[in-house]
């Protein structure tokens, strides 16, 4: 298959047909993959609707032969229903690529219910849903070249990538850039939340505060500078933003803001161990 020809992209079944799902299966028919193409596995009647109505995809309730002809299985479900989820799917999808997202669940347990060595770990993020996702990526031994290659144009129609060499890695991942959009969203909350009370309307103050990420991002990004570096360059010497960061390091935010990273982290190697094979 070219690199480049979606429309002959092999046929590809998601379990589960949620906002993950959605994101990726939203990448793949940007890029040309034929709604035909792309089956789904979503018991939940209502959010089969929105995959009609979005993609034009008729989901089906339950797994069933037809998905014997997916040469890859996204799978899309929560960490807490994997295990039973893999129950029903793993008899019809041996031969496949298993392409999973699932936080913490590790790629053995994979192994295991889907009797199958074949497997790429994925710990994506919801800027997938607007083609601006950072995904890592990880694979078991076992996996070809070529499925590689599959995983990376599936997961390539959603944003950029990396591969991390250890699966324990994507634990950390999964704090960072997995949860990470999450942090962003906080982040700006509380900035409109200060810029009102500081006498702004509400949506000059979001306008304000998304403006700034976006410009920030983009610098940090096109900069050969570290982030440190360019923080310096904002704080003029007994200034406001010097007065700001003061008031931060005085509350810790910083040693605060690490520790709730290292809470995400320790949470999915939870979810890895209690509902992992
Ligand atoms: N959201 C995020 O930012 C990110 C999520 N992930 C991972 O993606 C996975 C999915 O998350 P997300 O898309 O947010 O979750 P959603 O709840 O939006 O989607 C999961 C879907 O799977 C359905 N489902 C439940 N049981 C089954 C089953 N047996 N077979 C098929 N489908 C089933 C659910 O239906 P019902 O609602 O009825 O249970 C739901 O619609 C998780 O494992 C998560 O760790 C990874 C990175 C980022
Ligand atoms: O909160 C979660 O568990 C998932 C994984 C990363 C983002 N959302």
């Amino acid at each position: 298959m070219s690199t480049t020809d979606f429309s002959q992209f092999p046929p590809i079944a998601f379990i589960g047909g949620g906002n993950m799902a959605s994101a990726i299966i939203g990448g793949l028919i940007r890029q040309g993959v034929l709604a035909s193409r792309i089956m789904v596995v979503e018991p939940y009647e209502p959010q089969r609707a929105v995959l009609l109505q979005q993609f034009g995809i008729n989901a089906l309730p339950a797994a069933d032969g037809s998905l014997a002809s997916a040469q890859v299985v996204v799978w899309a479900v929560k960490p807490q229903t994997f295990k039973d989820a893999a129950a029903s799917v793993a008899a019809f999808t041996g031969h496949a690529l298993h392409l999973s997202v699932a936080a913490g669940i590790r790629s053995s347990s994979i192994a295991t219910w889907a009797a199958n060595e074949h497997i790429v770990r994925a710990m994506p993020n919801t800027p997938a849903l607007v083609g601006q996702g950072m995904t890592a990526l990880f694979a078991r031994q076992g996996v070809t070249p070529a499925q590689q290659a599959l995983a990376e144009q599936i997961i390539g129609t959603t944003g950029q990538f990396i591969w991390v060499q250890q699966e324990s890695q994507l634990d950390a991942v999964t704090a960072l850039s997995g949860s990470g959009p999450a942090y962003v969203f906080y982040f700006l909350e509380a900035m409109q939340q200060a810029g009102v009370e500081m006498g702004l309307p509400a949506e000059q103050a979001l306008q304000l505060a998304i403006g700034t990420f976006t410009g920030a991002s983009q610098l940090a990004a096109q900069s050969s500078e570290p982030p440190a570096v360019l923080r310096e360059r904002v704080t003029s010497k007994g200034g406001t933003t010097f007065a700001a960061l003061e008031s931060m390091r005085g509350s810790h935010m910083g040693a605060h803001f690490i520790a709730a990273m290292k809470a995400a982290e320790k949470r999915a190697v939870e979810l890895g161990d209690e509902f992992g094979a």
